[in-house]
This record gives structure tokens, sequence and C-alpha cells, in this order.
């Protein structure tokens, strides 16, 4: 393992997609390999890095010794209208582009290794993930180990791999759009290894389409290769979580290290002169940390739906009336670009009536609001990061799956770990809302809930423990990285 005393640590440069899903768990890790001894190049997409910029202040991306950030471009900005975070395609296909990305990040590369003197070593390994495909194709042409960091679970992983066998078995594309209503989406798929009572519709919600050219297929399969190539895989899991899956995975994959809760990790190890590093791309409302410490243990529900979701009007008008009529104190998380194509407008009645018992931000420290003790049910999206962070905190879920791993997730959550109810996020209605907003909060079916997320809870913190696995695991990897090929 490279020591802090060493002149020349080993240098590792790390490469998320652009989204907020996808930088917070990158900077994670790059802050423990830091706490490691790595010397560490951070590289966000200019618009990113703009944003991050705009969010945290002109000095938050200066970095510290052995911990700098560098840019690349995007093909996103400053003459692009399209809203990105409204769209996960453009972004895939533009910002994450071979084209756009391949030689400024060769360049960089370059200078990294020019520039390496006593104090820095050259660039001895990547860590990107499978949509950066420039990343993976510029570390076979420096000849540098390459490490696909995937931030999801090992179900949300393995899912992803399926795209191949799903299209063979004649599975995916759907014959045509009547397949998304006629029943077919409940096809019980019952041939993944590790997974059990599995329906069509629990898969990635990419796969749902009758385009046999569609880009995300494309996509998912090229991922597929890049990842049977890739030196390591990094996963955002605990042993503990899925065993059965983490055993399954199969001998085409390279070796594997799970390492997660990564915040739990990280406050068992990082100096401090790092926590003044985020990565939050709009701007927190601390305050509402304060109006949680007004609300009674276990009084709130937390409700945000990530960085990517959109929502239509009328889903965001049931969600309020759900909310306001559950009476139950509501933290509401309604980003600026949420509602799709439009700015958002909630009906005054209904911001009259919650008043007393609703806040809603921007944007909020939601690791912080999870961990307030006033928090007592999170209605989610289900991204990963969500989820992971709920565990770490003790707090059960509502869940309500867009797109993307989401359905995957609340499957698990809900079937398997036991810690989560279902909403039908097509058709968001108050009645259902109201209804299982007061079953989370109040109710004997919340409190079974939140005992089993207390048991994951343990469990994770267990695992980032000395001797834990994921605890293991990072140091395996941090020994092993100078070492892979
Ligand atoms: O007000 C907020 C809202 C969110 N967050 C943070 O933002 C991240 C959101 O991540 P996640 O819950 O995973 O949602 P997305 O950003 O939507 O994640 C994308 O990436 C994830 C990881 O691959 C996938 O699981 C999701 O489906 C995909 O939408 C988390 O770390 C949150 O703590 C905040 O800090 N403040």
């Amino acid at each position: 393992m490279a020591s802090k005393s060493e002149a020349k640590k080993s240098h590792v440069v790390l490469v998320p997609l652009p989204i907020q899903g996808h930088v917070n768990p990158f900077l994670k890790l790059a802050k423990l390999l830091h706490h490691k001894g790595f010397h560490i190049t951070f590289v966000n997409t200019e618009s990113n890095h703009n944003k991050l910029l705009e969010s945290r202040g002109p000095n938050s991306l200066n970095g510290l010794p052995y911990f700098r950030f560098e840019t690349i471009p995007d093909n996103l900005r400053p003459n692009n209208n399209e809203d990105v975070t409204q769209n996960i395609v453009p972004l895939l296909c533009k910002s994450a582009s071979r084209n756009t990305s391949f030689v400024p990040f060769c360049s960089l590369l370059s200078k990294l290794n020019d520039h390496s003197d006593s104090n820095a070593s050259p660039v001895t390994c990547i860590i990107s993930e499978g949509s950066m495909s420039f990343a993976f194709e510029a570390s076979e042409y420096f000849g540098l180990p390459y490490l696909f960091f995937s931030v999801h679970n090992a179900c949300g992983f393995m899912s992803f791999m399926q795209c191949r066998n799903l299209m063979e078995r004649g599975v995916i594309p759907l014959k045509d759009a009547s397949y998304l209503t006629n029943g077919y989406l409940d096809t019980i798929i019952d041939w993944i290894p590790g997974m059990k009572n599995i329906h069509l519709r629990d898969l990635p919600s990419f796969y749902r389409t009758t385009d046999p050219n569609d880009k995300m297929l494309d996509f998912f399969l090229d991922e597929f290769e890049r990842v049977s190539k890739a030196s390591a895989i990094i996963l955002l899991t605990f042993d503990a979580l899925e065993p059965e899956l983490l055993d399954a995975l199969p001998s085409v994959f390279p070796k594997l290290y799970t390492i997660a809760p990564l915040q739990l990790l990280l406050d068992h190890t990082v100096e401090k002169d790092l926590d003044s590093i985020g990565s939050n791309l709009w701007k927190e409302e601390a305050e509402c940390l304060q109006w949680l410490n007004s609300k009674d243990p276990n009084s709130v529900i937390y409700v945000s739906f990530g960085s990517v979701i959109v929502m239509t009007p009328q889903q965001l008008v049931e969600l309020a009336w759900g909310l306001a009529n559950s009476k139950v104190n509501f933290l509401w998380v309604i980003r600026p670009d949420l509602v799709v194509g439009e700015t958002v407008v909630l009906p005054p009645e209904f911001l009259l009536e919650t008043k007393d018992t609703g806040l809603i931000v921007d944007w909020c420290p939601q690791e912080q609001v999870l961990n307030h003790p006033a928090v007592g049910g999170f209605l989610t999206h289900c991204g990963w990061n969500s989820i992971i962070e709920s565990i770490s905190s003790g707090v059960p879920l509502i869940c309500s799956p867009f797109s993307s791993d989401q359905p995957i997730n609340r499957r698990y959550v809900c079937s398997e770990w036991g810690f989560g109810i279902e909403m039908d996020s097509n058709n968001i209605n108050r009645d259902e809302v109201e209804g299982l907003v007061r079953d989370l909060i109040d109710g004997q079916k919340g409190k079974k809930l939140r005992d089993n997320v207390i048991e994951w809870k343990r469990k994770a913190e267990a695992a980032t423990c000395s001797n834990g696995s994921s605890y293991l695991n990072l140091e395996r990897l941090a020994n092993e990285v100078p070492l892979l090929k």
C-alpha cells in the first residue's frame, strides 16, 4: 500500500458520470483513498465544475495537497439549451461521449504524467464507470489498470449486466407498445443467477423499449464488454446485504471489492481537512435542520426524488395534497428542475394549509437530514445512494421508483430486506399518499419497517468497523491498486 510518508504516492484518477448520484460516491471513495495515502485527481465535466462553483463558492474546487480537481469538456454548455438534468439520454450521449471527451482526457493524462515530480507519481490507475467509455479507452491507450466503480448494489449491477441475455432469449425489445400494458411486464425472469421472484417490470426501466436499435440497449451491451475487461469492480454494497447475488456474480467478471456504506467508512477514518470538500450541485438549505429541531422524534417524513427524476405538474399536486391530508410533518425537496418543462407551482391553499407542518427546500444536506432524530421516514424514488444512506441512518422508506435501477431497488427493499412499502409513481394518488405516509410514520407497519431497517443499520455498521467486510475490502483495494494490471 502507498504510505503517506513516501515521497511518491500512487496516483489515482477518478472520473464519475456527471450526475449527483454518481459524483457523491466517487468523491467519498476519493477521500477514502486519499486517506490511505493516494494522490487523487478528481475529474469533473465542465458543466458540473461550473455548477459546483456556483453552489459551493469560488474556492470550493481548489483542492488540497495531493487532492486535485481537473475538468474535461462535455459539449453541454454554454450553447446547449437542453436541461440535461431532465433527460438522461442526452447526458449519456453527449456528456459522456467518446467524441467529446477522449482526446481532452488523454491530454489531461499526459499532462498529469509530465508534471509528475518528486512529489507526484505518474498516473497509476483510472477509476471510472461503464458509461464513461472514453475513460476506459484512454486506460487501454495508456496501458493503465481500469477499475470499474459501479455505483449500484449487486442486484442493480446484475440486472444491468443481463441486457444481452434478455435480448438473446427474445424477452426484449418488446414486440410493440401494447406489451407495456398487456401484462407482459409481469413475466417471471427466473434464470438470473442469485435473483429470485423477479418480474420483467423489476428490471431496469431502459429495457422497456420496442426499438431494437435503442441507444440505451447498445449502451448496456458495450458496458458489459467494458466490465469484463476491467482490472477490478467496485460495488456500492456490503456483503451481508446481498450474499446470494455476490456469490452468483459470473466468473467472467474480474475481482470484486464491496465497499459500502462509504459514509460509515468515512466517519471512521477521514481527516477533518477533507470535510470541506463537497459535491452538491445545488446549494444546500441547511436551515431545514433547525426546523427539524422543532419537531418530535420520528414525526417527519422526508420527501426527495434525487437529482434526475422529473414529475408532471399533476403528480406534484397529488403528492402535495397527499402530504397535506396526512397531517404528518414533512420536509420536501423540490429541485428547481423537478417538474418537467415548468416552474414549480403549488396551490396557494396547500401552502396555507401546511404552513406549520411542512417545509419545502430546493436542496438539503440529505445525510444530515436522514440522521436527524425527527425524521421517521423517507418517501424516495429509490436511487441507490438514497437507500444506502437510509440504511446508514436507520430510516424506513416509501418506495416510488421512476426509472433506471429504481424498480429493482424497490423490489429488494420491499420484498427482500423488509424496510419499505411500495407506491406506484405512474399513478400518484393523494389518498394513497396520505395512507402510506400515516402508516409509515404512525402505524404498526411503520414500526415494523423501522425495526427492520435498524437491524440493517447494525449490519452496515458491522461491515464498516475494523475487520468488517467493507473495511477489509477497502484495505485490500488500497493494497492492491498499485499492483493491478
Ligand atoms: O436535497 C438533496 C437530495 C439529494 N441529495 C443527495 O443526492 C444523492 C442522490 O443520489 P440518488 O438517491 O442515488 O439519486 P440520483 O441522483 O437520482 O441517482 C442516480 O444514480 C443512482 C446511482 O447509480 C441511481 O441509483 C439512480 O437511479 C439514478 O437516478 C444522494 O447522495 C443524496 O444524499 C442531497 O444531498 N440533497
